[in-house]
């Protein structure tokens, strides 16, 4: 018997713009990269789809502008997409589409459900409360009203993250771009969710910064099991991270497959080019 996927995508588009009779019916000839050259509506991703397995890391690789954080910011609500649809296997879930739940049953799902690394840590943290109230506060939001638990739970996720207890009440607005990926992932982690979203985490710091927090990252997933999607434009990162990996360019999926497979025998002309450059 196959699995089930623990999350499933299916045409996700967002476009910003109205749209015209010539986009809204195209066959993506008509547009020139993701827009629409007659009425400029952006298509900044169109039809994704995907699944993602438990335990599993799937990397979505790609240039800048080609869709990869719109995607993101979709499947954590942050953004609504124009269509498409999400299933996520749990229970008193199981058939319907996420998108269309209501805006305090999805504050719920992100809250209790998804965690997410934002590439850039001020969409991700109250730089001016400290390292543990951030963490306090997704468990906060979450329904935690138990203010000893919630200490030592921050208090540990500090610890497994490497930021020292006794920082653990300053303010990430003190602490180095490393560091504050790291308050990121565990406030990110604090509500033990099931599937986390990263992306371009590594993005803006230096190289042994970069490999630190990308070790962090491996072991996290083999200690919790936890699902990750992570998002790079840089395909070392998820050939260091990701079992399977998609592919985007201009808004649209051209190319999925194990990384392995990827990286051994890309088919698509810009997957062979983002191939090339890593040797
Ligand atoms: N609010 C917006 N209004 C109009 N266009 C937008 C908006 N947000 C994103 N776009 C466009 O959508 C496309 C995809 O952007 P997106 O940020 O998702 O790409 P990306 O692959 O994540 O790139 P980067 O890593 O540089 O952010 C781009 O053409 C971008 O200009």
């Amino acid at each position: 018997m196959f699995e089930q996927p623990l999350l499933q995508v299916k045409n996700v588009t967002k476009k910003y713009g109205a749209g015209c009779q010539k986009c809204m019916s195209y066959c993506s000839t008509k547009l020139i990269k993701n827009y629409c050259s007659t009425c400029r509506t952006v298509y900044a991703c169109r039809n994704v789809s995907f699944d993602l397995y438990t335990g599993e890391i799937l990397g979505i690789v790609g240039e800048s502008g080609s869709g990869k954080s719109t995607l993101m910011q979709c499947l954590y609500f942050d953004v609504e997409p124009s269509s498409g649809i999400m299933y996520f296997d749990h229970p008193g879930l199981k058939e319907k589409n996420l998108f269309h739940l209501s805006a305090q049953q999805k504050r719920l799902i992100r809250h209790k459900k998804f965690g997410m690394v934002y590439q850039n840590p001020i969409h991700g943290l109250k730089m001016h409360y400290s390292a543990i109230s951030n963490i306090g506060e997704k468990l906060i939001a979450a329904g935690d009203r138990n203010v000893a638990k919630m200490e030592s739970i921050g208090n540990m996720l500090l610890r497994e993250v490497e930021i020292p207890v006794f920082r653990s009440k300053e303010k990430p607005l003190h602490f180095s771009g490393g560091m504050q990926q790291r308050v990121q992932i565990a406030k990110a982690l604090s509500n033990n969710p099931p599937i986390l979203f990263l992306d371009e985490i590594t993005t803006g710091l230096d190289l042994s910064v970069q490999a630190n927090v990308l070790d962090l990252i491996k072991n996290i997933q083999m200690e919790y099991g936890v699902s990750m999607i992570v998002v790079s434009h840089d395909l070392a990162v998820i050939r260091m991270l990701a079992d399977r990996t998609l592919v985007m360019l201009d808004g649209e999926v051209i190319e999925e497959g194990l990384t392995d497979q990827i990286l051994e025998d890309p088919q698509h002309l810009y997957t062979q080019q983002l191939v090339y450059s890593l040797i």
